[in-house]
């Protein structure tokens, strides 16, 4: 049987425990919380879109089992990733982030696997989650990779499995959230007026300027019309960048932003638009 072990049980963990679920997989959710755990245990996990609620049984720890085979899914933010580093298992391993911070630290070790993911989700409690939005969960599978046939096979009724190299499909939404996130968090605003307000669209378009001077490759596969796009879509949405601000968490600049800061400073290409966004957004968890 396909088995596969999702390490994080928020919002994203919680929607991939029941896709795979519901396509039959041995499936296996490693939480933090005993408490989590444990209302898991006697509810289940209940999942919701629209009108459709379904209920089912999760398989589900605090710490990660010994003699797991198959994928493992990394699904918690960034920051919580990072101490994981250095005990990753051997097997198959999928990280599903947004950002590419983490991209750059594990480019280089084996079975690592990087998925951009278009779905919504919003957990609701610990034992339910709200499907927000369908999209793509579109996977990288770098041209010169050695084959990892059966594995990335199996999960192609779930997932689009695309030759591209994953820095690429990384930066695509990367540039989408660095051009939408923190503008919409620092002006309080959902996501269509970037493209409602001509300013705040001057001031969108100055970011994506700036991107494109130190991605210029970029350019061709992540147009400013393809921004514009999204920020239509998503008109009534609040950026999940906002909602992190709303709710007085710390936001996923570190992986979203920060990295394109660095690749301009190694490559000598300032970005004072973007440094600017990322000072006024850390500088509101420093209170
Ligand atoms: N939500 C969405 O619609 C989308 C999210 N993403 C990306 O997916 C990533 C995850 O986001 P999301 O699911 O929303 O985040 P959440 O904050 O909802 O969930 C993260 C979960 O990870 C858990 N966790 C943290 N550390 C560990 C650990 N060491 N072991 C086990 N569990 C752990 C947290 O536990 P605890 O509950 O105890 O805090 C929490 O439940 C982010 O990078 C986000 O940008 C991408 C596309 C869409
Ligand atoms: C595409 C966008 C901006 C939709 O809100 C998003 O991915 C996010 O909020 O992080």
């Amino acid at each position: 049987m396909r088995q596969v072990t999702i390490i994080g049980g928020g919002s994203l963990g919680l929607l991939f425990t029941h896709f795979f679920t519901e396509r039959g997989w041995d499936v296996h959710l490693v939480v933090r919380r005993e408490e989590q755990r444990e209302s898991l245990i006697k509810e289940g996990l209940t999942y919701h879109r629209g009108g459709e609620v379904q209920t089912n049984a999760v398989s589900v720890t605090t710490a990660l089992p010994k003699n797991r085979e198959g994928l493992f899914l990394y699904a918690m933010k960034y920051d919580d990733l990072v101490p994981l580093f250095n005990n990753l298992p051997q097997g198959p391993k999928l990280f599903i982030q947004n950002g590419i911070a983490h991209y750059d630290a594990l480019q280089n070790e084996p079975n690592c696997f990087f998925a951009t993911v278009e779905h919504g989700a919003k957990r609701l409690g610990d034992v339910q989650v709200l499907h927000t939005g369908e999209g793509r969960i579109r996977l990288a599978r770098a041209k010169d990779e050695p084959k990892q046939g059966d594995i990335l096979q199996s999960l192609e009724e779930l997932f689009i499995i695309e030759t591209i190299e994953p820095e690429q499909l990384l930066l695509g939404k990367v540039i989408i959230n660095s051009c939408i996130n923190p503008l919409t968090a620092l002006l309080r605003v959902p996501n269509g007026h970037l493209v409602e307000s001509i300013s705040a669209e001057r001031a969108m378009r100055e970011v994506y300027d700036e991107l494109m001077n130190v991605l210029p490759s970029m350019k061709k596969h992540v147009p400013f019309e393809r921004v514009r796009a999204v920020c239509q879509q998503t008109a009534t949405n609040d950026s999940s960048m906002f909602v992190d601000v709303q709710q007085g968490r710390k936001t996923e600049l570190d992986t979203i932003v920060r990295p394109i800061i660095e690749r301009g400073r190694l490559n000598q290409i300032p970005t004072p638009r973007l440094h600017m966004l990322y000072q006024l957004l850390t500088s509101l968890h420093e209170r």
